[in-house]
């Protein structure tokens, strides 16, 4: 007799995603899952195609199912597919990822870079667009600084690449500083060059680096093209978390889901292996708990952060397997787990 679906789902459902705390059939990876006598096949759906966490998933999905009574082969194979945002405007670009913060100096670049060199790293398709017109820092973190930006035979703009992601930041289009001054009208028109007369072929993500606060390149985003969602950078101090709440409180008004909170500078490492919380301790889960988002990572402040990034390539790319790029790593991860269940979330009722 051939073993139910429902016995079989509910076996798998044992089985959770270690980052993203839930199970393998919330997270709809379960495709093509079939019993054939003491057969069972099925297809994992992997958010990412490179994912570390493939072997792990595979041993307990295969103990799981091997644990039920009758089962006497898992036919497991493996797939990968970023799923995209249900509304698109820009049609190669399957999401797009806004990334803000309330207060500014909190480190919302540099986790920027980090966050898409490391889908990158995963497998991803990955584009960065730097609008923030403040300090627009990610042609540097990148090592792009100073390239000239070419057209193609449409004029539209071929972005720079570094690292496996493709890059535009408003620093290459202006001179020092200049944007500094534009209000809503001109950086509108910015935004959207940057976003639609550009050349970003095929993206699983597009990030954008937003300024910090509530202020204009903000609207006009969320006007301009739907936003799978955003995600918000903040460290552990009072003030930086009184304006990440505005910040929330905006994206909200704007319909942009909130796709969760990480929180920079969270400690310092001290050599004997504690932390030094210096900004104070668990602010953003504080924060993070209180509207119900998640808390896709604690990541300290450490000099070699800063040097990667000062240094032209994102922590994650200069030191991949440091324990602070393991934490923007995963961070990264949960983002894309985040973005999967955001588009499962609004999917058309049939
Ligand atoms: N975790 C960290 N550890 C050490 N230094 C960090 C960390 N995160 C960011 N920094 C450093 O802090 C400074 C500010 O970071 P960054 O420019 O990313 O902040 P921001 O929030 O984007 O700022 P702005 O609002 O000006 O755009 C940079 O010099 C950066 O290298």
């Amino acid at each position: 007799m051939d073993i139910s679906r429902e016995a079989l789902l509910d076996a798998l459902r044992a089985v959770r995603d270690p980052e993203m705390r839930r199970d393998v059939v919330a997270l709809g990876m379960i495709r093509a899952l079939s019993a054939e006598g003491g057969r069972v096949a099925l297809t994992l759906n992997l958010t990412t195609p490179k994912t570390p966490l493939k072997e792990a998933l595979e041993r307990e999905v295969r103990a799981a199912l091997g644990a039920l009574p009758g089962v006497t082969h898992v036919d497991l194979s493996f797939d990968a597919e970023v799923s995209a945002s249900q509304q698109r405007e820009l049609p190669g670009i399957k999401n797009i990822v806004a990334i803000g913060s309330g207060k500014g100096g909190v480190g919302k670049s540099t986790v920027a870079a980090n966050l898409a060199a490391s889908l990158a790293l995963e497998g991803a398709a990955v584009g960065l667009l730097d609008a923030d017109i403040y300090g627009p820092s990610q042609a540097k973190m990148f090592a792009v600084e100073g390239k000239r930006l070419m057209a193609d035979d449409e004029k539209r703009i071929i972005p720079l690449r570094n690292y496996g992601v493709k890059l535009i930041s408003i620093a290459n289009l202006v001179e020092d500083g200049q944007a500094l001054t534009w209000r809503g009208p001109i950086l509108h028109g910015t935004l959207t060059q940057l976003l639609k007369q550009t050349v970003w072929g095929e993206l699983d993500y597009l990030l954008v680096d937003l300024p910090p606060g509530t202020g204009d390149v903000q609207l006009s985003l969320s006007q301009l093209v739907p936003v799978t969602g955003a995600l918000l950078v903040t460290t552990p101090q009072d003030v930086a978390l009184m304006d990440v709440r505005r910040a929330y409180t905006m994206f909200r008004k704007t319909h942009v889901p909130v796709l969760g909170v990480i929180e920079n500078m969270a400690y310092y490492a001290l050599p004997d292996g504690t932390r030094d919380y210096i900004f104070g301790e668990g602010g953003a889960r504080r924060f993070a708990e209180a509207e119900g988002l998640e808390v896709l990572g604690e990541i300290p402040i450490n000099r070699a952060v800063r040097e990667a990034g000062d240094g032209g390539a994102p922590l994650v790319v200069a030191a991949p397997e440091s324990p602070d790029a393991q934490a923007l790593r995963r961070a990264a991860r949960i983002l894309a787990g985040q973005v999967r269940l955001q588009n499962m979330m609004v999917l058309p009722v049939l």
